[in-house]
C-alpha cells in the first residue's frame, strides 16, 4: 500500500513523514541543520577580514568609439587606480610559500607595468582591451578586476576604482550578495 498515491500527489508514507516533520517543527525552523525556535532572529556572524588597498598610475592613449564630442578622438590620461582586496584567510603566493598575505601587491599591480610586459602603460587602450571592454572608465574598471580576479587566490573579494581625471572615479567590485 506504499506506493498509493494519495490526492496531493505524494505517495502515503511521505505524507505521514510531512505530517511527522510538521509537528516537529512546530514553531521551529531548521537552520543550517539545525531546529531553533521561528521567533528566534539570526543575525550574521561577523568575520575579522584584512584589506588591503594598493594605488598605482598609468598612462595611455585612448578614444570612446562613436562618441559625439572630444572622448571619441584619440586623447590620454594618466589614469590613476585603486585595488582592493578583502579576505578572512590568509594565502601563500607565487612568491611566498607560506600563507601570510591576503594576495601579492605584485599580482594587484600587474596593469601598472608597460604595455610590452603584460601591463596598460603606454599603450593604446582600444588595442589592448578585447573588442567587448570598451575604453570608457567603467570597462577599464572591470577589465582590471576580471583579470585580477584570475591573479588572487579563490574567495578573495575585489574593488577596483579608476579616475581618468582628477573630478572622477569609477567603481568596480564583487556582488556582497554572492558572499
Ligand atoms: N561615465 C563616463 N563618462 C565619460 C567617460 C567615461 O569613461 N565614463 N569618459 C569620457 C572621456 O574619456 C574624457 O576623457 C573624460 O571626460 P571629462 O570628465 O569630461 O574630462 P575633463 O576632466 O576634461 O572634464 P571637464 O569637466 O571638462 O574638466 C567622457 N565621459
Amino acid at each position: 500500500m506504499l506506493s498509493i498515491r494519495t490526492q496531493l500527489g505524494i505517495v502515503k508514507s511521505e505524507l505521514i513523514c510531512l505530517i511527522y516533520v510538521s509537528k516537529f517543527l512546530n514553531g521551529w525552523k531548521v537552520h543550517g541543520g539545525v531546529k531553533i525556535r521561528s521567533d528566534v532572529e539570526l543575525k550574521p556572524v561577523p568575520m575579522p577580514k584584512w584589506k588591503l588597498t594598493t594605488e598605482f598610475t598609468f598612462d595611455s592613449a585612448h578614444y570612446i568609439k562613436d562618441y559625439d564630442g572630444p572622448c571619441g578622438r584619440m586623447h590620454g590620461h594618466s589614469y590613476r587606480v585603486q585595488v582592493e582586496a578583502t579576505s578572512n584567510q590568509l594565502h601563500s603566493s607565487e612568491y611566498c610559500p607560506h600563507p601570510v598575505m591576503v594576495a601579492d601587491f605584485r599580482s594587484l599591480r600587474w596593469a601598472k607595468k608597460d604595455v610590452t610586459k603584460g601591463g596598460l602603460d603606454h599603450g593604446v587602450l582600444n588595442e589592448i582591451l578585447p573588442p567587448e571592454y570598451e575604453t570608457t572608465a567603467e570597462m577599464i574598471a572591470k577589465y582590471i578586476y576580471d583579470v585580477t580576479k584570475k591573479r588572487v587566490p579563490e574567495g578573495v573579494r575585489l574593488k577596483v576604482r579608476v579616475s581618468e581625471t582628477s573630478n572622477s572615479w569609477v567603481e568596480y567590485e564583487d556582488d556582497e550578495s554572492e558572499s
